[in-house]
């Protein structure tokens, strides 16, 4: 095999079965892991059922409800909660008859699958994982190559262990120098999204490299992943290095003593050769990135929060200009404004891109010792069970209730309002969620995508602001 591949393609390769005769560069993939939700996991056990046929692997695939369920601890402490409703409960059938382990609502471990599949060691290097969730391109922050996949596909993954995968271009994200102060990897992915838009890196797998990607910690490498989905990426890749693998030691699921070992030989090859050609690049300085905001319905309508909305009128593009005008008349919101200027109701702690330990400490910092503002209704959903244990082990859970945010159960929420997480229409959000289309979170709901520590300070400031410019708190 040539020996001046993208990481990209080395995953592709190692999984390869066989090239498919589709003539369209299509192959037969082993995939080594998936994890289910009771959301998109449905039709793929109908199917199964149907068609008579047991999973292949059963002990490949975890499954975690967290689409729909409240995050109220009320309603989790309510033993008929999950019973009494039918995604749930199909999905609670599901595993057990098709022997699949689940996280079900009352579980030690649940959250969100892209937040527990990490803390347990489960994505690993190396390893392709598929899964019927868009966000699966998370996995990447380890150099697993992970993609979403439709319900047929689940279906086949689970009676088979394979896919028909059509391979991707490979592209470059550059990320050279550092990351200003008090500027995040949250908005370092936006602003990368703003510069190559919405499908930017369609039919591509993104591998981020340079001086910036290398100094993030992991779960920064993770918002970053996640989020590459949002550019339109089917694989986005960070190449696994020390800190990875220190990361992985003292996780629950991941390989120990002699298999660490036999492991560790093979991920340090997991990375680009030199003299790999990409079939796209694009450079980036970090030192040049702001906090971002979004002030449209797609991740890619940002700007600094210094900046002021932009005049559609100025766009080149007439679809781009027809967008930018459709976008401000739903967001209710009229060029020119101060983005620090839009007012907020409501501000959303929460998601698989932002509500890991590291972005609640980011939060709880900019909050403590202050109080949202009045109007502004606030909450916390941490990403996992085992992230709302760490929180409340440090004392985090009382700054943010003392900042006057509801801190909540682990799920999706307010990130996509499947469950009674929603925002009324016409009414407003700061949001360090990764998805802010027309209705995403309610229907007429405003979503203003941005980092953890940017939504704390919208929510002291009852409006958005530079997390920067508020007064730096003593330390005690
Ligand atoms: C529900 C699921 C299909 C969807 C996804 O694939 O990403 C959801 O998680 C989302 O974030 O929109
Ligand atoms: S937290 Fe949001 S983005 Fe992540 S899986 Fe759930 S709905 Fe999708």
């Amino acid at each position: 095999m040539a020996d001046n591949r993208t990481l990209y393609d080395k995953l592709v390769d190692s999984h390869t079965i066989r090239p498919l005769d589709t003539g369209s560069d299509e192959v037969l993939l082993y995939v080594d892991r998936t994890v289910l939700n009771e959301y998109t996991s449905p039709q793929a056990f109908t199917g199964l059922r149907e068609a008579g046929r047991p999973v292949f692997r059963p002990e490949s695939a975890l499954a975690v409800i967290d689409h729909v369920n409240s995050t109220r601890p009320e309603r989790i402490a309510s033993p008929q909660a999950q019973a009494d409703d039918l995604q749930m409960s199909y999905f609670v059938r599901n595993c057990r008859d098709f022997g699949i382990e689940l996280f079900d609502l009352y579980h030690r471990q649940q959250g969100i699958e892209h937040v527990v599949m990490p803390e347990l060691g489960l994505a690993l290097p190396g390893l392709v994982i598929a899964a019927g969730d868009s966000h699966t391109t998370t996995y990447g922050a380890f150099g697993a190559l992970g993609f979403g996949i439709g319900t047929s596909d689940i279906e086949h993954f689970l009676a088979t262990q394979t896919l028909v995968y059509r391979r991707l271009r490979n592209m470059e994200i550059a990320v050279n120098g550092d990351l200003p102060p008090g500027v995040t990897a949250k908005d370092l992915i936006m602003a990368v999204i703003r510069k190559i838009g919405a499908d930017g890196a369609q039919g591509h797998a993104v591998e981020f490299t340079g001086a910036a990607i290398r100094s993030l910690s992991i779960e920064e490498r993770m918002t970053i992943c996640n989020m590459a989905v949002e550019c339109g990426a089917r694989g986005a890749l960070v190449a696994p290095d020390e800190k990875t693998f220190a990361y992985l030691r003292d996780k629950p699921r991941a390989p120990r003593g002699d298999a660490l070992d036999a492991a560790l030989e093979n991920w340090r090859t997991l990375r680009t050769d030199e003299g790999a050609v990409f079939n796209a690049r694009v450079e980036i300085a970090a030192g040049d990135i702001e906090p971002m905001v979004t002030w449209g319905t797609s991740p890619d309508q940002a700007a600094p929060i210094s900046d002021i909305i932009p005049d559609p009128a100025r766009e080149a593009s007439p679809a781009r200009r027809k967008d930018a005008e459709r976008a401000l008349g739903y967001m209710g919101l009229s060029p020119g404004t101060r983005l620090s200027d839009i007012r907020i109701d409501h501000a959303f702690i929460g998601s698989c891109t932002n509500a890991r330990i590291e972005d609640l400490r980011a939060a709880a910092a900019v909050l403590k010792g202050r109080h949202a503002a009045p109007g502004v209704s606030a909450i916390v959903v941490p990403g996992s069970r085992e992230v709302r244990r760490m929180a409340e082990a440090e004392g985090l859970d009382r700054i943010f209730r003392q900042a006057g945010f509801e801190w909540r159960e682990p799920g999706c929420s307010m990130c996509l309002a499947m469950n009674d997480d929603v925002i009324a229409p016409g009414e407003r959000c700061a949001s360090s969620t990764n998805r802010n289309f027309e209705g995403r979170q309610g229907a007429g709901s405003r979503t203003h995508l941005m980092s953890p520590a940017m939504v704390a300070a919208a929510a002291v400031c009852g409006h958005l602001c530079d997390v920067r410019t508020l007064e730096p708190r003593h330390a005690d």
